[in-house]
């Protein structure tokens, strides 16, 4: 397995252009099967998960091709609505499936994804929306078979703004006879840009970004061309990779709008942040101020993708800084690696109690999860010596390349 090797102290500087967000392209991906046709999608980030998705859809009958960020799907000759245990294995998210499946083939049959590294991860609300679309559902032997026996119009009240459910009833609406209505849906930036992928395809979908959706069926959809939208949590990341260890950066491509919570947070914590056009500056001179209470909440709060990050650049920070959970109960394991490299962090149910220290110390640590791991590395970044941070799979899930993005920025990190 690799693992990162980082020498900390460097100030990061210079200027980076990053891919599209993960958690956009996966549904828009899920949702190239209701064409049947071909989709070419653009700034399309090389990391494992979109790789997951792509032998899903080759194992399925697709024809895909992936070069220089673009993909190009082709879903015509698709013969098999069914997704193997092994796949849902690889990416817990491949259940966004669910939703373009039954829309496509009026059944399915995939493995039931269960919890992960971050929480339990129940998926009842997709499975109960669908049910109250008329989709009569099993649980049998760890799988899921779903069978459609209407496509009519349907009223769904989400109990919990779920990103993943409020992706699989659009999914599973497009085309519908009939209208669908969502009420307490998601409101976050990948909900937008699914509805406006589906849209360039030929759906009619409202409503997105707001806590109402509605989706008219439709009978046909065409062949589409998109391009999906920054990623706000590499980011987010990146920009606080700079304000760890006093550096100055430029990342381009930004939508200021979706980063606001992760900005607003940043200059509490006296980083200086301006834009110039679609780009972000942040720099950050002397010590961080703590910030009294950070809370991870549905977008617009500040995003739970977000936290190990942030929690981080608290725990060198001047001051006591409250970071509380509120979406996945199980995220907080990487401090117990961060104490290991000197952050003094005591947790108490779902908050975690920073107190920020001068600097942190290098030492080898395991990354539990996508965001806990990206969260290490930046922490070896400001970290006296050399660090080696293992278990970099789970950071290579979501971030393209990130030694060399780091690298390009002067940071002192090799893969190995
Ligand atoms: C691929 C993708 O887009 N992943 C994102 C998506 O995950 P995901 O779509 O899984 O997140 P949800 O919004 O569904 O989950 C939020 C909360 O609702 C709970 N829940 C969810 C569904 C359900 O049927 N029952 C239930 O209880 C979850 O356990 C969690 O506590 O949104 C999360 C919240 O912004 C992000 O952290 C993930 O990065
Ligand atoms: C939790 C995350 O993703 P996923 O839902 O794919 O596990 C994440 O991106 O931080």
């Amino acid at each position: 397995m690799d693992k990162f090797i980082i020498r900390g102290g460097n100030k990061l500087k210079g200027e980076i252009s990053l891919k599209g967000a993960k958690n956009a392209v996966l549904p828009i991906v899920a949702a190239t099967i209701l064409n049947e046709g071909e989709s070419i999608i653009h700034n399309v980030p090389n990391i494992a998960d979109v790789n997951v998705m792509i032998d899903i859809l080759r194992h399925v009958g697709c024809y895909v091709k992936f070069e220089d960020g673009t993909l190009t799907i082709n879903t015509k000759y698709m013969h098999t609505s069914e997704i193997p245990e092994s796949f849902v294995r690889r990416m817990r998210s491949s259940i966004i499936l669910l939703g373009s499946m039954v829309a496509r083939f009026d059944q399915t049959k995939i493995s039931y994804p269960g919890g992960c590294e971050i929480g339990s991860r129940p998926i009842d609300l997709h499975l109960k929306s669908l049910s109250q679309m008329g989709v009569e559902i099993q649980e049998v032997h760890g799988y899921i078979r779903c069978k459609r026996q209407s496509i009519n119009s349907s009223e769904i009240q989400l109990d919990f703004p779920s990103v993943g459910a409020t992706e699989n009833i659009m999914l599973a609406s497009v085309k519908s006879r009939g209208i669908t209505k969502i009420y307490n849906a998601a409101k976050e930036p990948e909900i937008v840009d699914l509805q406006n992928f589906l849209n360039s395809m030929g759906a009619k979908v409202k409503g997105a970004g707001t806590s109402y959706i509605e989706i008219e069926g439709v009978e046909r959809l065409n062949n589409v061309e998109y391009t999906i939208i920054p990623d706000r949590i590499a980011i987010g990341t990146y920009l606080v990779a700079a304000a760890m260890t006093n550096g100055e950066i430029i990342i381009n491509n930004v939508v200021p709008e979706h980063i606001q919570s992760i900005v607003s947070k940043l200059k509490e914590a006296g980083c200086e942040i301006s834009y110039l056009r679609n780009s972000i500056k942040l720099k950050c001179l002397g010590r961080i101020n703590s910030v009294e209470h950070i809370k991870t909440l549905p977008y617009p709060g500040f995003p739970t993708d977000m936290q190990a990050q942030i929690t981080t650049l608290m725990t060198i920070a001047n001051g006591t800084s409250l970071i509380e959970e509120n979406i996945f109960e199980n995220r907080f394991k990487y401090c117990n690696e961060l104490i290991r490299m000197g952050a003094n962090i005591t947790i108490s149910g779902k908050t975690a109690i920073v107190k920020g220290v001068k600097s942190l110390m290098g030492a080898k640590v395991n990354s539990p999860d996508l965001r806990g791991g990206a969260a290490l590395v930046l922490a070896a970044l400001n970290a006296n010596g050399y660090s080696e941070v293992y278990g970099i799979d789970h950071i290579d899930r979501g971030y393209e390349s990130m030694e060399k993005v780091l690298s390009s920025l002067g940071a002192d990190i090799i893969r190995a």
